[in-house]
């Protein structure tokens, strides 16, 4: 038996418009990413791929982008799921910085080791910080899990044990699973997915508000390796854009 994921990144965010370190702070869709989502959502009831249920973080640019796609595939109505395991990396201390002004800064090296590799966590967040999350009553009971700051790798630990939980529960179930989040925890499940390298990883970008559709074996397996975007030309324009932020 095949199941069928889709990962869906929220659609352009005030702070990805302003071109800022966002992470955790929890900033709103602009105009053209409720678009995006609504796209998202128009592709999804073209390609006939509905979602059964709805799995996202607890930021609301990926909340309100599912709601978004949600409405325009007529799939409003089904379960929805969330949990801090689908959050953004937490961007510790460059939560909140220009990615231009980091870039010219502390130089390509120092930026690209910040930004995309697979180990190496920015400085964490001071907890008096105006964009830390201490405090926030959604995070509440994560006591010790809280992060001031996440590389790639801490985040595949954070989001494995929601993953085997309750989205292969799901995919066990026969459901056609919607996961809408951000651009760094769904590049944790890609390379949990697919296999990638810790070095290979660094060159994977998700674009903004493009559903990308898995269809995967018994073992949960991908049938075709890096799934299938539903409008492959839009999503590689994107993704690349995704990859030159900063300059
Ligand atoms: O948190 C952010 O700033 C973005 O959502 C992801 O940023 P990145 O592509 O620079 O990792």
């Amino acid at each position: 038996m095949t199941s069928t994921l889709i990962l869906l990144r929220h659609g352009e965010s005030e702070w990805n418009a302003k071109n800022l370190f966002t992470g955790w702070v929890d900033v709103a869709l602009t105009e053209k990413g409720r678009g995006e989502a609504v796209r998202g959502g128009e592709l999804l009831k073209e390609a006939g791929v509905l979602p059964d249920v709805v799995h996202t973080s607890l930021q609301r640019r990926a909340i309100n982008t599912a709601a978004l796609a949600l409405d325009a595939a007529d799939r409003h109505w089904i379960p929805v799921r969330r949990s801090w395991r689908l959050n953004e990396r937490h961007y510790g201390a460059l939560q909140g910085k220009d990615k231009k002004q980091t870039l010219e800064q502390y130089g390509e090296e120092q930026f690209m080791l910040w930004r995309r590799s697979f180990d190496v966590p920015p400085p964490p967040l001071d907890d008096a910080d105006e964009f830390s999350q201490v405090g926030d009553p959604r995070y509440a009971d994560l006591g010790a899990d809280m992060p001031r700051t996440e590389c790639l790798k801490d985040v595949i630990a954070r989001l494995l044990p929601y993953w085997e939980s309750a989205i292969i529960p799901d995919l066990q179930a026969g459901n056609t699973v919607l996961i809408a989040a951000h651009g760094n925890s769904l590049r944790a499940i890609v390379k949990h997915l697919d296999g990638i390298s810790d070095d290979d990883i660094a060159g994977l970008n998700i674009p903004t508000g493009m559903p990308l559709v898995y269809r995967l074996d018994e073992t949960f397996t991908p049938t075709v390796a890096g799934g299938e975007y539903l409008d492959p030309e839009a999503a590689a324009a994107a993704a690349a854009a995704v990859a030159n932020q900063g300059r």
